[in-house]
């Protein structure tokens, strides 16, 4: 007997609303056939991929974004903001082109403006407004135009602008961070009973974000590395003992560093917060590189920017320092590594040639424009987005689950960690790739 099938509830916006007939239903461009509106029991399911002898338990789904029959708002009455968060990411600028467009185009929607600079932006700057003209060409162009910042998180004084403004969709881009601060004005919002539509428009070049498939501007970050790591090879392959060193994005979870490796193939090891490695000893990095070197004379390293933390030294100050949002700041990875990997060398094998290069792409992976694939899910991102909130959903997230987009409950998201998980077969295939040692087993 099939399991039963949960589908996970989004919370809605009802008071004084009316239903109205969905606009798209007069379109000349889309023509509406049986099966284009989505019901309320299409459902995405979260999981594809079961063991069947041992499942018994309920299957999780969630709601299929996409145009509804019926919607919520009437175009004239509604006045959209949106808003970029936290670091940049590839396609910021699609995203924010597309619902642009698509409020416009698609639901007749005039009054959309944007909110400079991040959260900040609502309680201390002027919104812009925006239009299909203004922001024509904007997914050419990387970063966000809007700009975005870190901290300045005021959840009274935002909720109190949203108010003031009269805005009853509001939009928010961004990762982890905003994620959760957008939890908080969504609570805010319905405690005061506003009826304002809130969603979450994840955005992670790191790709942590949880439940996802995977977060905009991830693949393009990952193209954009190759070149960082194609002259670190270029570099160790030309020297007498050369070592080319790559650090990546990616603060607490590996995605580009795993994704950069097994795309490239130059790669000898790929370090990720994910994994503990060590330096000495047997079964070190030091061990595997000596042997590296002896075979083939040169070696490439990809760590990831959070891989190795703890065991970089810091003073009590460096401990403590935060960024304006309260992440964590780090030291340099490859700085510590390349200097660890040089005293080792002279040490091991004194007066003999050996070189380190250093490559930092830092942030020449995420400012740029995203690739045809990035632009495109952002489309469609932005307009499940736009149907959602247009069918009255409030305090979601839209986003791909398995190949197709749904909506998902924004705490969950914003309660989710997307990490790479180490003992999964891709995780062996880097690994057998690299042909890197397994750091767990200390010997
Ligand atoms: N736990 C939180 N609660 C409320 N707001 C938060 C929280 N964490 C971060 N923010 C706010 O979200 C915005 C972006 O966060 P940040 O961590 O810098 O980037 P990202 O969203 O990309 O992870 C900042 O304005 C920050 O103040
Ligand atoms: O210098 P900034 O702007 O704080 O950005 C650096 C950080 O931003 C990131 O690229 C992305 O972080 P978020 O997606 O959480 O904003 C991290 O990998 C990196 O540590
Ligand atoms: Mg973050």
């Amino acid at each position: 007997m099939a399991a039963a099938t949960i589908t996970r509830k989004l919370p809605s916006l009802s008071g004084d609303l009316h239903h109205h007939q969905n606009p798209l239903e007069e379109n000349p461009f889309f023509h509406p056939s049986n099966g284009f509106y989505i019901t309320p029991s299409d459902v995405v399911l979260a999981q594809v991929v079961y063991d069947l002898s041992a499942d018994s338990q309920p299957r999780v789904a969630y709601h299929r974004a996409g145009p509804r029959r019926e919607i919520l708002y009437e175009a004239s009455a509604v006045k959209a903001a949106i808003v970029t968060c936290g670091g940049l990411c590839p396609g910021m600028n699609t995203v924010i082109r597309e619902l642009v467009v698509g409020l416009w185009e698609l639901y007749g929607v005039r009054q959309i403006y944007g909110i400079p600079a991040g959260y900040r932006g609502f309680y201390s700057m002027e919104p812009v407004e925006l239009n299909p003209k203004l922001v024509h060409d904007w997914h050419k162009k990387g970063g966000t135009v809007l700009a975005t910042s870190r901290g300045g998180f005021n959840l009274q004084k935002i909720v109190d602008a949203i108010q003031l403004n009269g805005y009853n969709q509001v939009y928010i881009i961004g990762g982890d961070g905003t994620l959760r601060g957008a939890v908080e004005i969504f609570k805010e919002v319905s405690r005061r009973k506003l009826e304002v539509g809130i969603t979450g428009i994840p955005k992670t070049v790191d790709n942590d974000v949880g439940i996802i498939d995977r977060s905009f501007g991830f693949q393009t970050a990952v193209e954009m590395a190759q070149e960082a790591i194609s002259a670190a090879h270029v570099e160790a392959q030309s020297a007498v003992n050369g070592i080319g060193l790559v650090k990546l994005m990616g603060r607490s979870t590996g995605h580009i560093a795993l994704h950069s490796t097994l795309s490239n193939r130059d790669v000898d090891c790929c370090l990720i917060p994910e994994m503990s490695f060590y330096l000495e000893g047997k079964g070190g990095l030091f061990e595997f590189l000596e042997q590296r070197l002896k075979e083939r004379g040169h070696a490439v390293l990809v760590v990831a920017e959070g891989a190795g933390q703890e065991m970089i030294p810091r003073s009590e100050s460096q401990k403590q320092e935060r960024d304006e949002s309260g992440n964590a700041v780090f030291l340099d990875v490859g700085v510590w590594l390349k200097s660890a990997l040089n005293e080792w060398w002279k040490r091991e094998h004194p007066g003999e040639l050996f070189t380190v290069k250093y490559i930092d792409p830092t942030y020449m992976i995420r400012a740029v424009p995203a690739n045809a694939t990035d632009n495109s899910y952002c489309t469609l991102l932005a307009h499940s987005a736009i149907h959602g909130v247009m069918a009255g959903y409030t305090g979601f997230v839209p986003g791909p689950i398995n190949g197709n987009y749904a909506y998902i409950p924004l705490e969950e998201v914003a309660q989710t960690k997307n990490e790479v998980n180490t003992s999964d077969p891709k995780w062996a295939w880097v690994r057998s790739v690299a042909n890197q040692p397994d750091f767990d087993k200390k010997f």
